[in-house]
């Protein structure tokens, strides 16, 4: 078997910035294939706005454009977009910090919600998929290769130990399917761990909700995740005046953060969240 190294003509990759290159040409064309699909099962066509983030030196890009030619890559490192740019011209590809991305703004440009593809870098993760909920009507599905750890993280059931801020958020506003582990021999430079692809569903919210207060809000109930809600949260709620907007059933609940679930207190979040 041949030893997977870094591409021709490529930069030596930063750590700091998750770098770690698929260099399998089996599993590009794998992940590259099951988004395809899904776009396609979603009513999805070659014109709908396809997002990837992190495209690095385009390993799954390369393919990608050329079913979806109106794609946007959003790249944090100007040696890779430089790359980008000379091997595909017709590309268009945005030096940012995925974190920074307007998502809404990106609805209105790309004349729909998002589908987004992505090999996130690992260093990340959690934020660059928190963003993704922080403007859940812009984003219509995303399937992203994550480290298999933060995949169970996702998709973690309602109490059980991985059950963290992630997986209430992502799953208050996304149905998640963990589809299938990529070894750590189909990257270069090989990661220490294995790797696993996650597709999410948007459902897109009915109310308004300020998802930028709830997060805050679930972060501080995981602050002491085996405390009631209803005293690891009061300090803090009442220090932002948000105390009564919960309502006194708020503070009944005997929830302790593993328990919970966003849509099963919805009406007291959309009150919580409604004046942030
Ligand atoms: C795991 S690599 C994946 C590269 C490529 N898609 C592949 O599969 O070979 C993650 C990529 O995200 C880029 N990246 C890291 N932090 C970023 C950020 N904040 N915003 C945008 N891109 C970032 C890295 O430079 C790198 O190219």
């Amino acid at each position: 078997a041949s030893v997977p190294k870094l591409p021709a003509r490529s930069h030596r990759p930063k750590q700091q910035l998750g770098q770690s290159y698929l260099s399998d040409p089996n599993t590009v064309a794998k992940i590259v294939r099951s988004f395809e699909k899904a776009v396609h099962e979603r009513g999805g066509s070659s014109t709908s706005a396809v997002l990837e983030l992190g495209p690095g030196l385009g390993a799954l890009t390369q393919l990608l454009v050329s079913s979806f030619p109106r794609m946007v890559a959003v790249e944090v490192d100007p040696r890779a977009v430089e790359i980008l740019r000379k091997d595909l011209p017709k590309l268009e590809v945005r030096l940012q910090n995925m974190l920074k991305l307007n998502y809404s703004e990106l609805l209105l440009e790309m004349g729909g919600p998002c589908f987004v593809v992505g090999n996130l870098p690992y260093s990340i993760t959690t934020e660059a998929l928190l963003s993704l909920v922080l403007s859940p009507r812009s984003i219509r599905f995303a399937q992203v290769m994550v480290q298999k750890e933060a995949a169970e993280r996702m998709v973690a059931p309602v109490g059980s130990k991985d059950y963290s801020v992630l997986s209430v958020m992502l799953q208050a506003f996304a149905r998640l399917r963990q589809l299938y582990l990529v070894p750590p021999t189909a990257f270069y430079p090989q990661p220490k761990v294995v790797s696993a692809v996650v597709e999410l569903d948007f459902d897109h919210p009915t109310t308004e909700v300020d998802v930028g207060v709830l997060l805050d809000v679930v972060k501080e109930s995981f602050r002491q995740r085996k405390r009631a809600l209803r005293h690891s949260l009061k300090g803090y709620l009442q220090k932002r005046r948000l105390l009564h907007f919960g309502g006194h059933s708020f503070f009944s609940l005997r929830l302790e953060a593993t328990a919970l679930r966003l849509e099963a207190i919805a009406s007291r979040w959309e009150a919580i969240a409604s004046i942030g």
